[in-house]
């Protein structure tokens, strides 16, 4: 992963090669806070470990007993889905991979009447075990595959922490299973058993993945000017407190789309925080030039774009043309053009005075997102950490969780009282 900070320079809001000097002391005690971490096995810490720690004969070994499948379904949510689908989306595979993550039932209905069911696996995600929708969304699947005929316990693997709902059900009916890694959030868990187990299912190699983070990990330094993942969270860090509000994430390839979701959670839950954070917004280059960056470049000076691509394509040239306007587009390529998109959109915010970042992998392909994966996890707990917040945790959604799960008669929760004094000003 490269980072290159210069389009941020001198920009509203914007920074200096002076601030950023400033900033690298703070960015080496940072990492030592880190590193230190990393080594004690801390919760959220322990998370930048797993590229070292995750043990992919295990993964294999859980999934192993599926032949190969038509298709895998995760059911999970949040960070017990997000990991899986960035890389199943971004990686070509002949097993389809579908996420069954809101609970929403015309949706939930359209995708179980075209699945191939007694071709499919179950991967159902949960860490702590208890989330409403992952549950309510895994019943409504078992009871469509018995519908089927299927026999759900022989295509189903659980992906859990050691207690919960979930684990009861895995050991009731000695399903495979797989377990969360301790100390690791689901937003920090792409490159753990729940991230990688879909992967491994779809047939992509799970160890050049584990190979990318182990590249970011040793990419990781005391200093931002040696360290590309610390260069992105330090300046994402210094743009926010000078008034970035908003990161607009901008991959300009369609197989990076899911990847923006990803980062959203992460960038969102992890930052956002006693009034501070920064607000992830995310678009697709070049799609999205048409219709976002508009604001972007003249909308309020309170956004970072933060622009991502492999520096290797598809080779799909352009055939020749005779149509008058269009001759310059003839012998040139759609991958040429989507970088000519890239660059221009950098250089039209820039002459607009919008900080933006470019960030580069060489390709997409297992190893190069392991790095994506880990380098941006890596900048966001650096970020946490320079903006003394508590990286790992998120009351704010737990709060909604427990008046959901109240107002559904799930246990007594103070928080689903709260649902009850609503204010009203209605027009109707
Ligand atoms: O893995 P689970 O326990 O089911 O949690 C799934 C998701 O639930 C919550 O919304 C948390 O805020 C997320 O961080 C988490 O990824």
């Amino acid at each position: 992963m490269r980072v290159d900070l210069g389009n941020a320079l001198e920009t509203t809001p914007g920074l200096t090669t002076a601030t950023l000097d400033r900033l690298d002391d703070r960015v080496a005690a940072a990492h030592e806070r880190i590193a230190g971490g990393m080594a004690d096995d801390e919760f959220g810490y322990a998370a930048l470990t797993l590229p070292e720690t995750a043990d992919p004969d295990a993964i294999y070994a859980a999934v192993d007993g599926f032949d190969r499948p038509e298709a895998v379904l995760t059911v999970g949510i949040g960070g017990s889905a997000l990991g899986a689908a960035t890389l199943s989306n971004a990686l070509e595979s002949d097993v389809d991979a579908y996420v069954l993550d809101n609970v929403d039932p015309d949706d939930a209905r359209a995708l179980l009447a075209d699945l191939p069911l007694g071709d499919t696996v179950v991967n159902v995600v949960s860490k702590s075990g208890t989330t409403a929708e992952t549950l309510a969304n895994f019943l409504v699947v078992r009871e469509a595959m018995a519908d089927a005929g299927v026999d759900w316990t022989e295509r189903t693997l659980v992906t859990t922490g050691e207690e919960g709902n979930l684990r009861r059900l895995a050991d009731r009916h000695d399903l495979p299973s797989l377990p969360v890694p301790d100390g690791v959030p689901g937003r920090f868990s792409a490159l753990s058993t729940v991230g990688l187990a879909v992967a491994a299912l779809q047939g992509h190699d799970v160890e050049a993945v584990l190979a990318g983070g182990r590249d970011g990990m040793e990419s990781l330094a005391g200093s931002l000017y040696d360290s590309p993942a610390y260069a992105y969270g330090a300046a994402t860090y210094a743009l926010a407190q000078r008034g970035a509000r908003t990161n607009a994430v901008m991959p300009y390839a369609e197989s990076l789309e899911t990847f923006a979701e990803w980062f959203a959670q992460l960038w969102a839950e992890s930052l956002g925080k006693d009034g501070l954070g920064q607000t992830p917004a995310r678009a697709l280059g070049a799609t999205d030039q048409h219709s976002q960056l508009q604001l972007y470049r003249a909308g309020p000076p309170d956004k970072l774009v933060s622009l991502i691509r492999p520096t290797e394509r598809a080779e799909v040239g352009i055939p020749e043309t005779d149509l008058d306007g269009l001759a310059y587009l003839g012998g040139s390529s759609l991958g040429g053009l989507l970088d000519a998109e890239f660059e221009a959109t950098e250089a039209s915010l820039a002459a607009a005075g919008v900080p933006n970042v470019r960030v580069e992998i060489d390709r997409v392909d297992e190893r190069a997102l392991g790095e994506l994966l880990f380098g941006m996890e890596a900048a966001c707990v650096l970020y946490g950490e320079l903006a003394s917040v508590s990286t790992f945790t998120q009351p704010a959604v737990e709060w909604g969780k427990k008046a959901a799960r109240g107002l559904l008669g799930g246990g007594d929760f103070a928080e689903a009282e709260a649902v009850e004094q609503k204010r009203e000003l209605r027009i109707d």
